[in-house]
């Protein structure tokens, strides 16, 4: 199995303070990770480095076996899915749910249905229907809900059929239905073997998807601990990571932490 991304002593620093210190990481084809970490911790840096939208100050980053700094990063990019939310401010508001979906494959030209494709559309609506919007297809994609919005980003990242795709803290903002709905569709998702890898970054523990096989957890810039979830996610790492005594509970495939009482 070839690696999708391999990260190796990868430092970013801003202003002389390292955002991310030494990391080194590797995602294997198929492998489905988790971040977690606490504010701050350095997660969406991380991701930014994945995506290839930012290089490292020091060490190496090699995206689907390329390696950043020798490679076109536009024809890297369109092999990724990101789906955060920086990206739902980008996107034209007045567009149709269906295009949102549909420009992800021709980019936001102004004559992308020039090239318009029927086997497209279908995959766009396929995607929409996989992430339970398909009722929303004709509206606008500034008339919809975050929960809406951000399932319509997951099923925009996926149209290009990626290799790696890479999820921004998903389910934050959602209540707990749409939060509920979000990870019980990504562990489907999880569980396809045509499925790109993926990465998904989280605060909670509660919002693994089963299906999720192995998780890295981060604090302060430096990679705490990274392996699979049922040898790595233990109440040592966790408390570590969040800097206060957390107990852990596994059912049903879903996992939740509790805060011990202090002192
Ligand atoms: N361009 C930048 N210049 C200076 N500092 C930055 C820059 N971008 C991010 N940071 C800082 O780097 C640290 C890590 O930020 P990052 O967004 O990666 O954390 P995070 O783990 O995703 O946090 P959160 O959970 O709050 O989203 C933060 O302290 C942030 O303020």
């Amino acid at each position: 199995m070839s690696d999708v991304l391999e990260l190796v002593d990868v430092s970013v620093i801003r202003d002389g303070r390292p955002l991310l210190e030494q990391v080194s990481w590797a995602v294997a084809e198929g492998e489905r990770w988790v971040i977690v970490g606490p504010n701050g911790a350095g997660k969406t840096t991380l991701l930014q480095v994945a995506s290839s939208y930012l290089f490292p100050s020091q060490g190496t980053a090699a995206i689907l076996g390329e390696k950043l700094g020798s490679v076109d990063v536009f024809e890297l990019r369109p092999r990724i899915g990101t789906a955060g939310a920086a990206m739902l401010d980008r996107l034209p508001k007045r567009q149709t749910v269906l295009d949102t979906v549909l420009t992800a494959a021709y980019g936001m030209t102004a004559h992308w249905r020039e090239q318009y494709d029927q086997t497209d559309e279908s995959r766009a609506r396929l995607l929409l229907d996989l992430l339970g919007m398909a009722e929303f297809t004709d509206r606008k994609f500034g008339t919809l809900s975050e929960g809406e919005r951000k399932r319509t980003l997951i099923a925009r990242a996926l149209m290009t059929d990626p290799e790696l795709l890479l999820l921004d803290e998903p389910a934050a903002g959602l209540d707990l239905g749409g939060r509920e709905d979000l990870v019980r569709r990504l562990g489907a998702l999880a569980q396809d073997p045509n499925a790109p890898a993926m990465v998904m970054v989280t605060h909670h523990v509660e919002e693994i998807p089963p299906g999720f096989s192995h998780i890295l957890m981060i604090r302060q810039g430096r990679v705490l601990a990274a392996g699979p979830i049922q040898e790595t996610l233990t109440p040592r790492n966790l408390s570590h990571c969040f800097g206060l005594p957390l107990t852990l509970d596994h059912q049903d495939g879903r996992w939740s932490a509790r805060g011990l009482p202090l002192g």
